[in-house]
């Protein structure tokens, strides 16, 4: 059972807001979502008697003011296709999108480009640079198509090519760079126009593990840095967990989970997720919170003190070194105990959650 915890979708109004959404490919793909006969068939049946692929299947979901949105899926899951309907780049077949309080499949065209040149930011797997203009030019594109004057474009070019760690490069082109570069490139197009929200679709994956994990580490300090709201598509669960505020599991265009990674890791929905998430070391992703035991009577309370949300593996140095148990303590109030046995039984994996 999972235990009560900060929500981890946040007070605020959600800036995207997502529900009953189906994309449905082929002939007639209107009638899918709607006959409940056809809902409940499986890819394969719904191809043979439909001719249809129903790549997303009544998605809700909500993401919060600055959170880091990750929706993750192995190949042909239906997370690009998700993606792209929230800014339309493909229609929904059916379904509410709402962003920041606006009903996004009711916007005509000319509003549609607006939201995509003030409000959306894409950064693609491909790069998508144009091979003959150079960094700080690629970079001020966007700003040049809303019509932003050249001295002002390119200052915030320049200002957001060294926020990516670019400096010196403005005026290289775009194959002159290694590809970890190229996505640097990538990120300042995105940031330069100052949008509300950044959607990533799997933008680190043709790079090397070394640079993909520099690119990761980019990210998560830019975050900080700008806090902007971001939808990030991956099929690599460490860069899910690594990355995302939650997570959106999704198989075959159903959602299967949307949580915490702790919650994912510790009170995984179904067989899927629990096989999905079987390797990762639980006491990287695991809190106190789930491994804490009730206080018992002979309990000795004058250990050291922790959070609910402090992730096992740092507090395990803590909890060995002391020789009384750990109090897990919120806003002044006793939530548990942690001893040596909870945190050794997380790190064989077999403690904590499910
Ligand atoms: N334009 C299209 N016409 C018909 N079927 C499509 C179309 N686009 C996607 N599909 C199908 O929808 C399903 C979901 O595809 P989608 O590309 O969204 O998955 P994905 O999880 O992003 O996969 P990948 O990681 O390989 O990009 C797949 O079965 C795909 O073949």
């Amino acid at each position: 059972m999972p235990p009560a915890r900060r929500d981890g979708s946040g007070d605020r109004a959600p800036v995207v807001s997502v529900r009953g959404l189906w994309k449905v490919f082929g002939p007639k793909a209107d009638r899918v979502p709607d006959t409940p006969e056809l809902c409940g068939l499986s890819r394969r049946d719904l191809m043979d008697r439909t001719g249809c692929t129903a790549a997303v299947r009544d998605v809700s979901f909500d993401v919060s003011p600055g959170e880091v949105f990750v929706v993750m899926g192995l190949s042909g899951s239906g997370k690009s296709t998700l993606v792209r309907c929230l800014t339309r780049l493909i229609e929904p077949t059916t379904g509410e999108i709402v962003f920041e309080g606006e009903d996004i499949r009711a916007a005509d065209e000319k509003r549609l480009r607006e939201l995509r040149r003030h409000k959306f930011s894409m950064v693609f797997q491909h790069f998508g640079l144009l091979p003959h203009r150079r960094v700080l030019d690629n970079v001020s594109y966007g700003l040049e198509i809303r019509g932003t004057g050249r001295a002002e474009r390119t200052r915030r070019a320049q200002e957001v090519v060294e926020l990516v760690g670019l400096a010196g490069y403005e005026h290289s082109y775009p194959d002159q760079l290694s590809g970890g570069m190229q996505q640097r490139v990538g990120l300042a197009r995105a940031l330069a126009g100052d949008p509300d929200v950044l959607f990533f679709d799997e933008p680190f994956s043709a790079l090397d593990p070394l640079i993909r994990r520099d690119m990761q580490n980019e990210v998560i300090r830019l975050h900080h840095e700008v806090g902007k709201t971001m939808v990030f598509i991956t099929h690599d669960l460490s860069e899910a967990l690594k990355l995302g505020d939650r997570i959106l599991i999704m198989r075959d265009g159903r959602m299967v989970q949307c949580g915490t990674g702790d919650e994912l890791v510790g009170a995984p929905a179904d067989d899927y997720v629990k096989e999905f998430v079987r390797d990762v070391p639980r006491s990287h992703v695991l809190t106190l919170r789930w491994i804490m035991r009730p206080v018992r009577p002979e309990d000795a309370l004058d250990g050291p003190e922790l959070g609910p949300d402090v992730v096992v593996r740092e507090a395990t140095s803590a909890v060995l070194a002391a020789d009384r148990p750990l109090k897990v303590v919120e806003e002044g109030k006793l939530l548990g105990i942690v001893g040596n046995e909870e945190i050794l039984a997380v790190v064989a994996g077999t403690g904590g959650g499910e």
